[in-house]
């Protein structure tokens, strides 16, 4: 892996192994639900904690290895930007910006000039003669951020910069990042997918300990291959495998199917609990491999809600029989959690049983989302334990290979 930062490392007793390699000047969102394993990478690289497996380097150099190679936090130059400023209370202002270039052995004056500098680049300079006390939690933040950057550091590791501010005060900040950021090497811990495509070129999403997803920020909110990274982007994703060799197919499904019908490719998958899923292949994207794991995604806005005596026949749509679990007012619209399946499944429609479908989400039936107007929210009546029918058209679908 030719990366500036690289994080070859686990630690066994919190079940987390890394792999991740970051280029210099590139800006990477970390994501993933809670214990994912976010604050145990940025532990491994800013010198909070010791790898018990592999190596965290830093430009060719050995920051921390397994066999006890360790170069101290401060020696890193890696600094740490946690969700509270953490600013010294005793000192002013710019005494705790100054702070970094003195530790890293300026001269008082040439420290304190320095200090000036970064305050006016976070446009912060009037607030030069304060104590911490007497600033906003927003304030607070971008003297931190000064703070960081006076330490010139090589790479920056930002933990949810945004979570402890005021909604008012978040957006000037996240403008402040997006510009001090540029050019940088940083990783940034965020839960909001905003943030990953202002601050980010780059988005890892980490699972159970693991990257469960490495790819651009287009790439991976837009095409997502976890539900949770499909949670973030607000798509509905269902994992499923391709499809067996289709009758009369041969046994090599490639992209060739979908050519040699002159459209867009298409594609179907398998889904537990669902039966077979129709869609589109994007661009770019595999075709689903027989018996490989793929998955279909789509909007909720793309999914219709019918009374189960009303839904609509035919293809080239995807018609589930489902229950609605909860209605969730969303402004102008109703998001609808609907658990697949009812024990009145279609034929051709395989539904898992009624146990399943009350397992909801997560279950062996995955969830599936409909976005809806009030007004026909209304009409349709629907209250949780509802039977209904999604369609989907397949055009709506995006399915690829995730294997
Ligand atoms: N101090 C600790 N001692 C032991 N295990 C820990 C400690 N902190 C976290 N863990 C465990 O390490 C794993 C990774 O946790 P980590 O804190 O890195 O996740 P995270 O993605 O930062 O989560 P969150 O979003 O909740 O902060 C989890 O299984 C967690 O329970």
């Amino acid at each position: 892996m030719n990366a500036y930062l690289t994080v070859d490392a686990g630690l066994a007793a919190r079940g987390v192994r890394l792999a991740v390699g970051v280029g210099q000047g590139e800006r990477v969102a970390v994501m993933g639900p809670n214990g994912a394993g976010k604050s145990t990478l940025f532990g491994l690289c800013a010198g909070l904690l010791r790898p018990d497996e592999g190596r965290v380097a830093l430009g060719g150099q050995v920051l921390a290895d397994a066999s006890g190679a360790w170069i101290p936090p401060h020696r890193r130059g890696i600094a740490l930007l946690a969700q509270e400023p953490l600013l010294f209370p005793h000192l002013s202002v710019l005494e705790n910006v100054a702070f970094a270039p003195r530790a890293a052995g300026a001269q008082r004056g040439a420290a304190r000039a320095a200090a000036g500098r970064w305050l006016e680049e976070v446009g912060a300079s009037a607030l030069a003669d304060r104590r911490p006390a007497e600033l906003s939690g927003g304030q607070a933040q971008r003297v931190a951020i000064a703070r960081a950057l006076a330490a010139e550091p090589r790479v920056l590791l930002l933990d949810e910069p945004f979570a402890a501010l005021d909604v008012d005060a978040a957006p000037a900040l996240r403008r402040l990042l997006r510009r001090v950021l540029a050019g940088r090497t940083a990783l940034v811990i965020t839960h909001e997918p905003l943030d990953a495509h202002l601050l980010a070129d780059r988005v890892l999403v980490l699972e159970g300990g693991r990257a469960a997803e490495d790819g651009s920020t287009a790439e991976v909110l837009e095409r997502p291959r976890s539900r949770f990274a499909a949670g973030l982007a607000g798509l509905n994703l269902l994992q499923g495998i391709g499809p067996a060799a289709a009758a009369g197919a041969g046994t090599s499904r490639s992209s060739s199917a979908a050519a040699s019908s002159g459209t867009a490719a298409g594609a179907r998958i398998s889904i537990e609990g669902l039966g077979e899923v129709s869609g589109t292949v994007p661009e770019g994207a595999d075709q689903p491999a027989g018996g490989e794991a793929a998955v279909a995604v789509f909007r909720p806005a793309d999914v219709s809600v019918f009374a189960p005596h009303d839904a609509p026949h035919g293809s080239p749509r995807n018609v589930w029989p489902a229950t609605v679990l909860e209605l969730e007012p969303r402004g102008a619209h109703v998001r609808v959690h609907c658990a697949p399946g009812t024990e009145a499944s279609r034929p051709g429609v395989a539904g898992p049983s009624a146990g399943e479908a009350s397992a909801g989400a997560g279950a062996a039936a995955p969830g599936i989302l409909a976005d809806l107007t009030p007004a026909a929210a209304a009409e349709l009546d629907l209250v949780p334990g509802a039977g209904v029918v999604l369609v989907v058209k397949a055009t709506a679908v995006s399915v690829y290979a995730v294997g």
